[in-house]
């Protein structure tokens, strides 16, 4: 399956949040929606599922309009929309039975997901007893009981504890493995950064920055070495104002020429002890800030 969003817009008032938004998905991968608050990820999404339309552009799946009535869609929303004083068990099923599961289908899967998640022994109890963390657990089966094409996962791990994150982390690449389309939107860079082949970066209502995070991230590298060394006071007097001790004790080398690195490389390699030595790649963090610090 191939998910392809064609320059979407929406306006609200005056407010121009999408100004021509395209990005494709592949079944298998997770796509990371990044931008800077308000910068309209939430929107996209809502585009995509439907809940309401965008003013122009459109969303293809294998090359056709997109088809709400075969294509399942699971959504893990940021505000939280489940009932707090509902049965869980309950209420999943009901969700599950409106995307258009038979009851006994729905009770079966969410049998089946309460177990996955560690969840079973909340299944009788009302959410709003249940912690904010477990609550997200809970979330998540709505989002994944009805076995979707694509799931939305939108600040999966806020609050989760690191035993749950992990699980979480599992989930999404048993879905991913399955060939679900995911697509995933956080601030937390490093979730992306574990996860996500591919990435979007919204800012000002276009997608600023598109495609596989290896090859961006090869991309912007090479403008500096890393180093470490035994010898690094020496590195460090012989490159005179070009080497500095960065926060993990490494030394970086600032390149006049970035097509000199490995010439360079070797230098350093025949003059001094070298224990590690790599051309610096920067941090997705370093290259959202690059792209979205002048939010237009
Ligand atoms: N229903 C609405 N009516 C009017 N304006 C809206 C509506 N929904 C969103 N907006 C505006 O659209 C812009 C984009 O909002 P959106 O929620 O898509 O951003 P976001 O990237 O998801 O932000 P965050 O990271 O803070 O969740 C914001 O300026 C917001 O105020």
């Amino acid at each position: 399956m191939k998910l392809e969003l064609r320059e979407l817009c929406k306006n609200f008032g005056t407010h121009q949040v999408l100004k021509g938004v395209s990005l494709k998905a592949e079944s298998g991968t997770a796509v990371g929606l990044l931008g800077r608050n308000g910068a309209g990820k939430t929107t996209t999404l809502r585009i995509l599922m439907n809940v309401f339309p965008a003013d122009s552009g459109e969303i293809l799946l294998d090359g056709k309009p997109i088809d709400y009535q075969k294509t399942g869609i699971g959504y893990l929303p940021e505000e939280r929309g489940l009932y707090p004083k509902k049965i869980i068990r309950d209420q999943l099923i009901y969700f599950a039975e409106l995307k258009g599961m038979s009851r006994s289908d729905a009770a079966a899967a969410v049998d089946r997901w309460l177990e996955r998640l560690d969840m079973k022994e909340y299944s009788g109890k009302k959410l709003d007893s249940l912690s904010k963390g477990n609550q997200q657990k809970i979330q998540l089966i709505t989002a994944v009981a009805h076995d979707p094409d694509i799931v939305i996962l939108d600040e999966p791990f806020s609050g989760l504890d690191p035993v749950s994150a992990e699980l979480l982390k599992e989930v999404v690449r048993e879905e991913m493995r399955l060939g679900k389309i995911i697509l995933f939107s956080s601030h937390q860079m490093n979730y992306i950064e574990e996860f996500c082949n591919e990435i979007a970066i919204l800012n000002g209502g276009n997608i600023v920055l598109e495609g596989n995070l290896r090859e961006i991230r090869h991309r912007h590298a090479g403008n500096a070495l890393v180093v470490r060394s035994p010898e690094q006071e020496e590195i460090c007097r012989y490159y005179n104002g070009r080497a500095s001790l960065a926060e993990d004790g490494s030394l970086r080398i600032t390149l006049a020429d970035p097509r000199d690195r490995y010439r360079e490389m070797r230098l350093v390699t025949e003059k001094w002890a070298v224990d590690e030595i790599r051309v610096f790649e920067p941090s997705l963090n370093d290259i959202f800030v690059q792209y979205t610090k002048n939010q237009i």
